[in-house]
Parts: structure tokens; sequence; C-alpha cells
């Protein structure tokens, strides 16, 4: 038999194939629109309709993943079902998603990686402006970055929750590679711009190929990039989203200090979601300046013994308390193990604020 012929004979099994997933996809969609029908109808008077559902979403794709026989890895099964339920979902309802911006920033990578390409996703210029976009119903939803694996907190994400009602109802992370843009291959370079943590996530590449070179901190990677297309002589630390919107040249590639360097991103809405089988909570808890404060905030959850993933402190807003702390734990505030534990927090707390109940992060 000939190449010509037994390439024929494959494709004929791929188009046939292709046909029967794509009548499966759409009768996919058309039960998403009946979902919809449902929601309508159950929907409270005089309250939004939840067409988005994380836990649902969470479950879907961990599903996907565990009965995943292959070749494709999981990962990429994943993803194909991410962007066929974000078409799903869109027929329910288009979402709007504020994220930190200007375009070409990992958030609004963290975005689409988290709601698939169907959303319309809204560049911000600050993370207090993603809030307010959300507080105001301009945006369903809204994504900011929390924490880095080499610089830490984003600070001005738990200062937004103090003064927001905002729920966090998701998390994604994503790994960051941080890449030296410049305008012609192998300019002379005389500044480099990029957000704070970029340039402290690449401290010591900058340290041995830009010794004495400025470093400037802007408000965003994309926003650095937009001004290393500008201005001669500047260069900028950003991703490779940024050097094709700014039609840049990457003078180098993966220079993050640390190959594991990941962010995570927080998916902020005004809904609580309900438990998806696999999820963490945030609080806020305020304490008194008193001996073991600290201590007094952790027994509750190690007497329940609930596993905490992060525990960040910040300074308080006023003089009434000194210590608060942003804790993530296992579970969901619905669980039957977790209620007595946040009951028992409310009382010995100055303040306490229940930031969200939410879905592990699934990809
Ligand atoms: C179909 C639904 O609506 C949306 C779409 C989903 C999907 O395509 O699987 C899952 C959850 C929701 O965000 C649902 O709630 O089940």
């Amino acid at each position: 038999m000939s190449e010509a012929r037994e390439l024929e004979q494959l494709r004929q099994q791929i188009d046939s194939l292709d046909q029967q997933i794509q009548s499966l996809i759409n009768q996919r969609a058309r039960c998403a629109q009946q979902v919809a029908e449902v929601k309508h109808k159950y929907a409270q008077p005089g309250e939004p309709v939840v067409f988005y559902r994380p836990e649902r979403e969470a479950q879907v794709l961990r599903n996907v993943m565990a009965r995943n026989e292959g070749p494709l890895p999981n990962e990429g099964m994943a993803r194909l079902f991410r962007e066929i339920m974000s078409q799903c979902l869109a027929l329910e309802e288009p979402l709007q998603v504020a994220y930190l911006g200007p375009e070409g920033t990992f958030t609004q990578q963290a975005a689409v990686k988290h709601f698939g390409h169907a959303v319309t996703c809204r560049s911000q210029i600050s993370i207090a402006d993603v809030f307010r976009e959300v507080e105001s119903g301009a945006a369903h939803y809204g994504v900011v970055p929390v924490e880095n694996s080499t610089e830490g907190v984003v600070t001005h994400t738990h200062d937004s929750f103090f003064d927001s009602s905002l729920k966090i109802c998701g998390e994604v992370a994503l790994r960051i590679h941080h890449n030296l843009l410049v305008t012609t291959p192998d300019q002379k370079v005389e500044r480099i711009y990029s957000h704070a943590q970029s340039l402290g996530q690449c401290r010591r590449w900058l340290d041995q190929h830009y010794p004495g070179i400025e470093r400037i901190a802007v408000s965003s990677n994309a926003e650095a990039a937009r001004r290393a297309s500008k201005e001669e002589g500047s260069a900028a630390i950003a991703s490779e989203a940024a050097a094709e919107l700014y039609q840049l040249h990457t003078q180098a590639a993966n220079i993050e200090d640390r190959p594991d360097n990941t962010t995570r991103f927080l998916i902020i809405g005004r809904q609580p979601t309900t438990p998806s089988g696999d999820d963490k909570t945030s609080v806020l808890i305020a304490s008194r300046n008193q001996p073991g404060a600290l201590y007094q905030v952790l027994e509750p959850f190690h007497k329940a013994g609930i596993s905490l993933t992060r525990i960040e402190t910040r300074p308080a807003r006023s003089g009434t308390w000194s210590y608060v702390f942003f804790i993530d734990f296992e579970g969901h505030r619905d669980d039957a193990s977790i209620a007595p534990v946040m009951e028992e927090l409310r009382n010995i707390a100055v303040d306490f604020r229940w930031l969200g109940s939410y879905p592990k992060a699934v990809m």
C-alpha cells in the first residue's frame, strides 16, 4: 500500500471521529442551555442568577484528569475540556472578568487559564480597581495575584480584602517564566523596567548580566514592555505574551532565579461557592497584641486536625489590634469539621472575616 493510501485511510477515521466529537460537544452545549433554564427557574426573586459554578467546574476537570487514559497528557486533556466548558458557560451567560493589566500580564494569562477563552477579560490598572469592578457589578469576577514562590505575598491584594465584601471563589497557579525584552537584538541597555516582584525574582540574573544598570519598578510587567517598546535604551522583564503584544525581541529567556517560580492568583466574586469535595478556605483574623496571640489563633486548627496551607501577617490598620493573620486551610466552611473551628475563631478574635471557601486549583 502507498503512503498516500495509508494516510487516506487514517484521515477517514479521524474525519469520522471528528464528526462524532463535534456532535457530542453540541449535545453537551444543549444540556448546558437546559441547565441555564433550571438556574433561572429556581433563582431567588430579586437575586441575580449565578451561572458560573466553580465547584462543579473543578469536579468536571478532576474527573477528566482521573479517567484520562492518554496518549494526551492529563493537563492537555483538562485544557481541552476547560475550553469546552468555557464555551458552554458562555451560552448560559457571557462572563466579564476583570484582571490586573494592561494586556500581556501574567494575571491575564491566569484569567484565561482559569476561565477559558470564551470570557471577556477587562484590564484594570491596579488591584484595587479589579476589586472595584467586581464590587460595582461591572465585572462578574476578578483575578488578582496573591503570592509568588520567590518573592512572597502581594500585599496590595491582602490589604484590599480589609475594605471589601468580595469572596474568594477560586485559585489558579501559573509557572512564571521571565524574559528580558528589547526592541533590537543586542541593543545598549540603560534601564530595565518590570514589576517590583519580577525584578526581585530575577535579582541574581540581573546582578550577573546587568550589574549597575538602573532597575525601575512599574505597575506591571506589561507596562514595562510598553515602555521598553517606546523608550530608546530601555529593556523590560516580561512574558512572551508581552513580547508579542509590543513587538519586542527576547534577548534572554527564562531569567528567573528559581526554576520553580510560580505565582498564585485568586478569583474574586460576589457569591460564595458550595463544597466541591477538595476545597480550601481563607480567613482573616485580628488578635490583640498579647503573649501567645498566634498560639491562641492556631490552637483551634490543631485541635481539629485541620491542615494549614498558608499563614501571612499584615500590619494592623488601627491601634485596636496589632496582628492581622491571613490563613488558608484545607476544607470548606460548610464541612462538618470546619464549622466549629470557625465559631471558636470568631469568639477569640478581635475581628474575624471569612474570605471564601473554594475549590483547590485543578490545573
Ligand atoms: C453546565 C453548568 O453550568 C456551567 C458550565 C459547566 C460545564 O460546562 O460543565 C459547569 C459549571 C458551570 O460553570 C452547570 O452548572 O452544571
